[in-house]
């Protein structure tokens, strides 16, 4: 569903990503995994429009995003969940969710209550301020204002922190739902190595801006992935 072919970035002189190449399946979870400040964010940032590569290709169901805008990255149906959530604090949860309409065309604006079946918080508290919220609900509006755009790829940027281990379950069994499903492709950026060994099916490694590993679940075991984190 995703593949992200050798891209490269960098911020003003300094090269973060160096031909980093990523593929995500549908129906898979694909754990990006790395130190504080190895490029993970800014991948993400690259494969949703966020942030220029230099070099590189991004294909989303077989189809090229030449080097795309937020917006037609959100057209193509890439969804970005960013690291801190970016709730609309001054907005209610509801406009928050509203806010996803933009990139969908007029007849498909409306909440699905599939959105409310995962997170039944989001209804009950929808005519309070995005800011009102606690952390973990915020983190849950964020994700359904992403889900709201009907995503092929869904990009998560380390949405277990900072919450609460009960939130931390339900956002788990969200993202095994939404795996099982089989709609999307899950992208998991996460510095929680037990959360991202229960809920991912592949691992992809980076440091330094390079993919150092790229590896199956099947292929791999939980100490196998810590001691990879800990080179
Ligand atoms: N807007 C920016 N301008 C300049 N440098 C930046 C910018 N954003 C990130 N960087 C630098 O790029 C590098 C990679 O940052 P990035 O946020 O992608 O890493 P990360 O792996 O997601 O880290 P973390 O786990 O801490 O979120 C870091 O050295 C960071 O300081």
């Amino acid at each position: 569903m995703l593949e992200a072919k050798d891209l490269s970035l960098k911020y003003g002189q300094s090269q973060i990503l160096h031909e980093v190449s990523l593929t995500a399946g549908q129906g898979e979870v694909t754990a990006v995994m790395g130190m504080n400040g190895v490029g993970k964010t800014s991948l993400l940032k690259a494969i949703s429009g966020r942030h220029g590569y230099f070099v590189g290709e991004i294909r989303v169901g077989g189809q090229v995003l030449n080097h795309p805008t937020a917006f037609e990255a959100a057209r193509a149906g890439v969804a970005y969940v960013p690291q801190g959530r970016e709730v609309f604090p001054m907005m209610s949860v509801m406009e928050n969710l509203e806010t996803g309409f933009a990139c969908l065309p007029r007849e498909a604006h409306g909440v699905p209550d599939e959105i409310f079946e995962l997170f039944p918080v989001l209804r009950e508290m929808a005519g309070r301020r995005g800011g009102d919220l606690s952390g973990g609900q915020q983190q849950q509006l964020a994700i359904a204002r992403a889900l709201i755009t009907r995503p092929k790829v869904l990009l998560l940027d380390e949405p277990t922190e900072g919450i609460q281990p009960n939130i931390i379950q339900q956002i788990g069994h969200t993202i095994r739902h939404l795996r099982d499903k089989g709609e999307m492709a899950i992208v998991l950026v996460e510095q929680n190595a037990d959360f991202a060994w229960r809920f991912a099916d592949r691992f992809v490694h980076i440091r330094r801006g390079h993919v150092t590993r790229s590896v199956e679940k099947t292929a791999y075991s939980n100490a196998g992935l810590l001691e990879d984190l800990a080179l």
